[in-house]
């Protein structure tokens, strides 16, 4: 696949890999007579360039922070920041601009990112026409040659696979060469080759200078990011980086386990935390006192 923008020093100002800040993030959706607290205080920091894979059950919170860093919800609480922009404080205006130049948003599903009675070239264009006064912007067959459709140019997206379709989704999300590349589930309901395809696109953008943060409920996907970062009941629990595990502490002090480990344990287990000598951390289960049980 080829490599068109793979030179930082040639891109355009305003296409700096982008950085992200999320303080005690909370985010709930408000339904009548019920409230849902979908996001419950995310610590997160993605350094500029970046690939991060979120990970974890179904309903834990990963499209809705992924929404959250798009701009296309507005935090209930907390601190958020990408690249310049302060999320808590933007306005519509603001946000509009964000997505139209520094962030490229991959909906979940190719369908919701293309125009099907466009071309290729066409729903490339068309992501353009937002890009903010004095941005340079690549022509559209550079951006699809960067995810392998330069010969697809004139093609409409029910003439690709699906493989393609996906490309091409994802090439109108790099459009205007974003410092931030968001995708939700890129990969989901494409078979094996077809992801294989994808998966190099989305290489070849994060090489090209994109931060990117994707969703997935795949390991291998999530695997070929540099960090995977386990979100679960609304904030981060876990992080993988190069093969190793890692809990991470909540802001309220608490821990998640591993879920076999924590499964193994049950809930409400007794356990002796012994600080090592080596700075290492003990947890050690113990049988509850009689009197407890
Ligand atoms: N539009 C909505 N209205 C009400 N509740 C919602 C809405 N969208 C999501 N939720 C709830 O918010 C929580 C987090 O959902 P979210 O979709 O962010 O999780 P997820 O980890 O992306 O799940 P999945 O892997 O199934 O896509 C869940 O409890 C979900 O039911």
């Amino acid at each position: 696949m080829s490599s068109i923008l793979l030179d930082r020093a040639e891109t355009a100002a305003g296409t700096e890999p982008l950085g992200v800040t999320c303080r005690g993030l909370v985010y709930i959706y408000r339904l009548e007579g019920y409230d849902v607290v979908a996001l419950s205080g995310v610590d997160l920091d993605i350094t500029p360039g970046q690939s991060v894979a979120l990970i974890g059950p179904s309903g834990s919170g990963k499209s809705t922070l992924l929404s959250l860093l798009a701009g296309l919800l507005p935090p209930a609480a907390g601190r958020l920041r990408v690249g310049d922009h302060d999320l808590v404080k933007a306005g519509p205006a603001e946000l509009q601009r964000m997505r139209a130049g520094d962030v490229g948003v991959v909906l979940q599903g190719s369908e919701r990112n293309l125009l099907p009675y466009l071309s290729a070239e066409q729903n490339v264009r068309f992501a353009q026409r937002g890009a903010p006064a004095g941005r340079s912007v690549p022509v559209p067959r550079e951006v699809l040659g960067l995810v392998g459709l330069a010969d697809a140019a004139r093609r409409r997206p029910g003439e690709l696979t699906p493989g393609g379709r996906q490309r091409l989704a994802l090439a109108v999300g790099l459009a205007n060469r974003p410092g931030l590349l968001l995708a939700d589930e890129p990969t989901s309901q494409l078979d094996a080759g077809a992801r294989t395809e994808v998966l190099t696109a989305l290489a070849d953008a994060h090489r090209a200078g994109s931060t990117v943060v994707l969703v997935t409920h795949d390991p291998d996907v999530a695997r070929s990011m540099e960090r995977v970062i386990t979100i679960r009941d609304g904030r981060v629990g876990a992080e993988g980086r190069r093969g190793e595990d890692y809990s991470v502490l909540g802001r309220d002090g608490s821990l998640h386990l591993p879920p076999e480990v924590a499964e193994a344990l049950g809930p409400g287990a007794l356990l002796r935390v012994e600080p090592q000598p080596d700075g290492t951390l003990l947890l050690v289960p113990v049988d509850r006192p009689e009197e407890e049980r």
